[in-house]
């Protein structure tokens, strides 16, 4: 139930307006007797208690219903009264104020006089049907305050859930003033550039505000676009999204959501399957270089400085990088990996750094982000960097000293927090020395170089491999091996293993595929490691031959796209940048 008490200031304009008129004093009291305002001699006695003399208000709270007192004082309902036989009053109508049904509290005229007396009890029809109406009035008053409380408590509480998101959220009108914006929005902005008096043009470019204000125009728009906000810290990357905000009258205002692009990064990153979330102890191996490259891996995953893996295709160089990743004090950023052989030159260097809006032909409108910012508070693997071109050598080198970007096309340095680890296969000091690798980069990756060595040099780690990957594909096929005969096993022991851990894997995928029960025989042995092994009989002029025809052969199986290729390294048992390389070495288009 409501309380009288919250409109108590109306409640005495009305008695006072009342009693000015009619000349007669009014009191008004609430559900609990207490006296809310009251004129003449009651006036004083505002803010007290009823209970002792208010025997009549008692019994219209009670009943709901009008009162005409005509013997105070001598009237049975009176009997407890201390002024019982002694009462000043004359004459006293009292009125019921009722909210939704329920008495929330009564309003009297006393009379004093014999005169007042007469006057009432002459149009008393008239006088009840006049406080009937002005309690109606009090009541009314009454709901309208519930209401606006009711009002302003949502409007508090939308705001406070406004205010817990993470999201920037600003509205502005259609001309582009700002009308309302949450605490997160208010902390992106430097200074006192969002003020309830801003103007859109004051927080983003022309170009950007046209872009939102467009939306205005059709209820189904909705726009994504990169900006830079300056924070109060520094420069910061955040994607903006702006949508039309419907409403009865139709469009008149439009929501703007801000985020930091690193955070839509890290939340990316957070749910993607892709990231397997390997801890070191999932690079599997029981040889002492395994062991080595486990410790080594935990020293340096606390420390910020530059990891350079080495090892052939295949060795776990992308999954080491991920394990220091997931080890180290960024795993809750962004682990991102790119092939710098995979990626035509001409593409690298905007994948890597992205580009602004128009800065070249076919540039998307909005611009790309690169892999360095994507990267940001994580740590971007530079695959395969031996084959990076040397301009973009220097770029990195730049960007691993100034720790800051400058995307193609762009003005401004975009400052990055990234961790780079890189991994080749090549020999780089023979590549410094032919000038094809930069001497400064490579002192400056090679700060902390890992070696892992290839399987054919550590085949003790060939069992535990096995018994991994047959665990896995008994899961993924649902089967249940459990055995390796000698057999099976010597032919994995004698092989050379040009793929690494990459090619097992594959073996022992099509060796699980055919499998009938539960141990693995020669006969599940894949034929290209035979025929692997009749090749490595043959003279060089003649394997690189069958090779080459191998490889074209599975091209052109598979197709010739991104995905075909990928498909054909699988099947071949190379990695993709492998693949690659050998396609170039073949000159197969
Ligand atoms: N020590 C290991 N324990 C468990 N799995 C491994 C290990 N080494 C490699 N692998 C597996 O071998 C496959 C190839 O590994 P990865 O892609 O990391 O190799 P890479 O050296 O980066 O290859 P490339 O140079 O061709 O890109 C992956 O499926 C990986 O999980």
């Amino acid at each position: 139930m409501g309380e009288l008490m919250t409109v108590k200031d109306y409640a005495q304009q009305i008695a006072e307006a009342i009693a000015t008129v009619v000349k007669i004093d009014v009191e008004i009291a609430d559900h609990n007797l207490m006296r809310i305002a009251g004129t003449g001699r009651y006036h004083k006695g505002v803010g007290q208690s009823m209970d002792r003399q208010g025997y009549v208000y008692q019994e219209v709270l009670r009943t709901g219903h009008q009162f005409v007192i005509e013997t105070p004082g001598i009237h049975p309902l009176c009997a407890p009264c201390k002024a019982r036989g002694n009462c000043s009053e004359k004459y006293e109508v009292v009125s019921p104020i009722n909210v939704d049904d329920k008495a929330v509290g009564a309003i009297g005229l006393i009379c004093f006089t014999e005169a007042q007396a007469k006057l009432i009890q002459e149009n008393q029809h008239s006088y009840l049907i006049f406080l009937t109406k002005m309690a109606e009035t009090i009541a009314l008053k009454m709901k309208e305050q519930e209401f606006l409380a009711g009002l302003v408590s949502a409007n508090h509480y939308l705001n406070s859930i406004i205010d817990c998101l993470e999201e920037g959220l600003i509205t502005v009108d259609l001309e582009g003033n700002v009308l309302h914006y949450n605490q997160a929005a208010k902390r992106m902005f430097s200074g006192n550039l969002l003020t309830p008096k801003s103007q859109l043009k004051s927080l983003f470019s022309a170009q950007i505000v046209s872009d939102i204000l467009g939306v205005g125009n059709n209820i189904d728009e909705v726009i994504e676009r990169e900006v830079h906000i300056e924070t109060k810290k520094n420069r910061v990357q955040m994607v903006l999204r702006a949508l039309p905000i419907d409403s009865a009258e139709g469009v008149k205002s439009i929501g703007i959501t801000l985020r930091p692009i690193d955070e839509i990064g890290r939340i990316v990153h957070r749910l993607s399957l892709q990231d397997a979330g390997y801890t070191i102890d999932d690079f599997l191996g029981v040889s002492d270089t395994i062991h080595q490259v486990r410790e080594r891996a935990k020293e340096v995953a606390v420390s910020k400085s530059t990891v350079l893996i080495r090892g052939e295709s295949g060795t776990g160089k992308e999954m080491l990088a991920r394990s220091i990743h997931n080890l180290s004090s960024r795993q809750q950023g962004m682990f991102v990996a790119i092939n710098c052989t995979a990626i035509p030159e001409t593409l690298l260097e905007s994948e890597l750094f992205g580009y602004e809006e128009g800065a070249f032909t076919g540039a998307r409108k909005g611009g790309k982000i690169g892999k360095f910012e994507l990267a940001n508070k994580g740590t971007l693997f530079l695959d395969e960097i031996g084959d990076m071109p040397l301009f973009l050598q220097a770029k990195i080198l730049r960007v691993l000293q100034e720790r800051q970007i400058e995307r193609v096309g762009g003005m401004a340095p975009i400052p990055v927090d990234v961790r780079v680890i890189a991994a080749t296969h090549r020999n780089l000091e023979e590549m410094m020395a032919k000038g094809e690798f930069r001497e400064d980069l490579y002192y400056r990756i090679n700060v902390i170089p890992i070696d892992i060595k290839p399987l054919r040099e550590r085949k003790e780690d060939l069992q535990v491999l096995c018994e991994h990957f047959i665990k896995d594909y008994n899961r993924q096929l649902n089967k249940d091996v459990q055995f390796m005969t000698e057999g099976f096993r010597k032919k994995l022991y004698d092989y050379t293993w040009p793929g690494n851990v990459r090619e097992l894997q594959n073996i022992v995928e099509f060796a699980m595929n055919l499998a009938k029960d539960s141990t693995l025989t020669e006969d599940y042995l894949s034929p290209r490691l035979k025929t692997i092994e009749i090749q490595t009989n043959l003279n060089e002029f003649n394997l690189e031959k069958v090779e080459r025809e191998t490889i074209l052969r599975c091209y052109q199986t598979f197709g010739t796209g991104v995905q075909g290729k990928e498909k054909a390294a699988k099947a071949l048992g190379i990695g993709i940048a492998t693949l690659y390389r050998k396609l170039a070495r073949y000159n197969i288009e």
